[in-house]
C-alpha cells in the first residue's frame, strides 16, 4: 500500500544520494553537545520538547508565518527543556538552515526531526549543531535501528527513538536507548490518540528510559493524561506553533498536575 510514510522515505532515498554527492561541503558548526538526559534527570516537573512546525501531511500548512529563531526564543523563554526542528524540506517545509539558526540563538538542546535512514544525515545533523537526533523504529529494520543509534552516539549525539507500538518497542531493546518517544500519532493512518501513550507507558519505564509522549497534545487535560501514564517528557508541535499566547499555552502544560495532585 502506497502511503505517505513510504513516500516521505522515498524521497529521503534520493535526498541522501543528493548529500553523499556533496558531503565535503558540510560546513561544521563546531558545539559542546547539550544533553537533554541531564535536564530529564534534575527535572522536578514535565519537561516540554517545543517543535518548530510549519507544515505536515496530516495538517497541510500549521503556520507558515512564524521565524524559527523568534519562536524559538520564546519556547526556552517559556521554559522548554528542548527544541525539536524539522528539517525535512518536502512535507514538511523545514530545513537544516532552521536547525542551525535555532542552535545559535537558544542554550537548549536542539532536537533534528527527520527521517533519518542513513549515516549521512546524522553527519549532517550534527554538523548542523544538532544535539539529538530522533530514529523512528517503524521505517528501520532492528540492526539499522541499532547500527543508527551507535553512529550517532559515537558523534557525541544523544537519540529519541520513536515507537508506535509493542513490535516496535522491542526493536529498541539492544541499543539500550535512554530517549524513547511513544508517538500518539499513526504515521500511515494518521489516527493521534493519547491511548497510545497510556498503553506503552509501563513497557517503555520498564526499560529504564525516559518516556516522552509525542503528538496531538493540546490542552492542559492532555498533559495531566500523559503525565499520569508515565510521562517525562512531552514533543508538542502544532498546538504551539498555532498558539496565539504562548507563554499561557506552555504555563498551562507546565502547570498540568496529576489526579493524585502531585505536580
Ligand atoms: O505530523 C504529521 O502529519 C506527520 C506525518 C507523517 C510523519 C510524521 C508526522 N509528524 C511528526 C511528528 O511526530 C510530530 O511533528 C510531533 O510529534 C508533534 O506532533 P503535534 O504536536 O501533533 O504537531
Amino acid at each position: 500500500m502506497e502511503t505517505i510514510l513510504n513516500r516521505i522515505i522515498e524521497e529521503k532515498r534520493k535526498e541522501v544520494i543528493r548529500l553523499k554527492e556533496c558531503s565535503q561541503i558540510l560546513q561544521n558548526l563546531e558545539t559542546d553537545k547539550r544533553s537533554l538526559i541531564q535536564k530529564l534527570q534534575n527535572a522536578k516537573d514535565i519537561a516540554i520538547i517545543a517543535e518548530f512546525k510549519r507544515a505536515s501531511p496530516s495538517k497541510g500548512i500549521i503556520n507558515n508565518q512564524l521565524e524559527p529563531v523568534e519562536q524559538a526564543i520564546v519556547y526556552e523563554k517559556n521554559g522548554a527543556s528542548a527544541i525539536s526542528v524539522l528539517t525535512d524540506q518536502s512535507f514538511f517545509q523545514g530545513s537544516f538552515s532552521d536547525l542551525r539558526a535555532v542552535r545559535q540563538a537558544v542554550t537548549v538542546p536542539v532536537l533534528c526531526k527527520d527521517f533519518i535512514i542513513d549515516p549521512i544525515q546524522i553527519d549532517c545533523a550534527a554538523s548542523s549543531g544538532a544535539d539529538l537526533i530522533l530514529l523512528i523504529a517503524a521505517v528501520l529494520e532492528e540492526d539499522e535501528l541499532l547500527m543508527l543509534y551507535q553512529y550517532a552516539k559515537s558523534k557525541g549525539l544523544e537519540v529519541l527513538i520513536e515507537v508506535h507500538d509493542y513490535k516496535e518497542l522491542e526493536k529498541v531493546g539492544k541499543t539500550g536507548a535512554k530517549l524513547v518517544g511513544v508517538n500518539n500519532r499513526d504515521l500511515t493512518s494518521f489516527h493521534v490518540s493519547l491511548d497510545v501513550t497510556e498503553k506503552l507507558a509501563e513497557a517503555v519505564k520498564s526499560t529504564g528510559a525516559f518516556l516522552i509522549s509525542e503528538s496531538g497534545i493540546h490542552l492542559q487535560k492532555d498533559v495531566e493524561r500523559v503525565k499520569k501514564a508515565g510521562a517525562d517528557g512531552i514533543l508538542v508541535g502544532e498546538a504551539l506553533m498555532k498558539s496565539s499566547d504562548l507563554s499561557r499555552t506552555m504555563q498551562n502544560f507546565r502547570l498540568a498536575q496529576t489526579t493524585e495532585g502531585k505536580l
